[in-house]
């Protein structure tokens, strides 16, 4: 008869709650920050009309080219919306060509460590502050959309989605959250058009899985408008759509979106895509974005009409600073360095030319 072996390790008791109760933080729901920062009626009604503008653009029902552009992050409310007036003003002047999105990213993931954003480190110290964050966000946000532009936001949390959905016009899931099942069902469920970005390892076939997966219903846990974890019930986005963003090397030129084209079409999906001029596509060197711009604006001058939207990481003054600058400057990046505005402005002159040329072709 064989030996008994070892006896099985017992299972670690659950571990006790912790005692400190001082330590638990609880947060307000959706529908009370809703209520102390609410859209208004008119707000909510040009949110609803910018998701169909959004969206009949990515389906090319409506001829103009999608132009997501602002911060990287926003660390300082005032500065942005400074910047989020001159975009809005742009934004008007160009609209016979453009539609114009404002970045309005309150979160950040990061590569390993790092700040992570407005709405869970609103102090930049690192030390997370939900509920001030929550409360400083969704107000920036009512604020932001009374611009009358329509706002971008990357969805990283997906517990905090329901704090801000409602305020958002496009979406993105990004390079470092596109494999994630919980994010494709988020976006399942996400009420306006949303982008999901190849992989930080440049690799888009993840991508085209999470539009994939995305354009399906799903089951998913989220917390309701009064607070609770629910089951929700998603129909399936039909308005998600390819960001190329490159990874070691860029994904902008010709030959990278003919690539794209064709594993979307494998696939068996529109053959629309977005490009980010900035992250793996300038090598995360803003100097570089102009370049990839009047690139992509040659491509759209002739007449690719894959290309609907291009993406720009801008703010009021060029480069980027150490978030951890003892005074750090309300106008200057904090994580990825941006384009200043001025050097910006010329850029979505130049996009709109290129939207009014390939028009022209049609
Ligand atoms: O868009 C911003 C950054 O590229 C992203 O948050 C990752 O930053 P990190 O690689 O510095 O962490
Ligand atoms: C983090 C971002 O992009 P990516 O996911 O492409 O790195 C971003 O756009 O802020």
């Amino acid at each position: 008869m064989a030996e008994p072996g070892p006896a099985p390790a017992k299972l670690a008791p659950a571990q006790p709650a912790p005692a400190d109760l001082t330590a638990v933080h609880p947060l307000p729901s959706p529908a009370e920050l809703a209520a102390a920062h609410p859209l208004p009626q008119a707000t909510a009604e040009a949110i609803a009309r910018h998701r169909d503008t959004v969206a009949a653009v990515l389906a090319r029902r409506d001829p103009r080219l999608l132009v997501v552009v602002g911060p990287c992050s926003v660390h300082d409310t005032t500065a942005a919306l400074e910047y989020a007036d001159l975009l809005a003003t742009a934004a008007q002047r160009l609209s016979d060509d453009l539609v114009i999105v404002l970045r309005a990213y309150l979160e950040k993931p990061r590569t390993i460590t790092g700040w992570t954003g407005l709405l869970t480190a609103p102090t930049l110290d690192g030390k997370g502050d939900l509920a001030t964050g929550l409360s400083l966000g969704r107000s920036f946000l009512t604020d932001a959309a009374a611009t009358g532009l329509p706002l971008a936001y990357e969805f990283v949390d997906p517990a905090l989605a329901p704090y801000v959905a409602d305020t958002v016009s496009w979406a993105a899931i990004g390079a470092r959250t596109v494999a994630s099942q919980p994010h494709r069902h988020l976006a399942s469920w996400l009420p306006m058009p949303v982008g999901m970005k190849n992989c930080v390892s440049g690799r888009m076939d993840t991508a085209i899985a999470a539009i994939q997966a995305a354009a399906h219903a799903h089951t998913l846990p989220a917390v309701s408008f009064d607070g609770r974890l629910t089951t929700v019930q998603s129909t399936g986005n039909p308005d998600t759509h390819l960001v190329l963003r490159g990874g070691p090397t860029p994904n902008y030129d010709r030959a990278s979106i003919a690539q794209a084209r064709s594993a979307l079409a494998a696939a068996g999906l529109p053959q629309r895509i977005v490009v980010d001029a900035s992250h793996g596509n300038s090598g995360k060197d803003h100097n570089r974005q102009p370049t990839v711009v009047a690139d992509l604006a040659q491509q759209i001058t002739d007449g690719d009409t894959s290309l609907a939207g291009v993406m720009i990481e801008s703010y009021l003054s060029d480069g980027k600073q150490d978030p951890e600058t003892a005074h750090p400057r309300p106008d200057l990046s904090v994580t990825d360095a941006c384009l200043g505005w001025s050097r910006t402005a010329p850029l979505l002159d130049t996009l709109a030319l290129a939207s009014r040329n390939r028009g022209r072709r049609a």
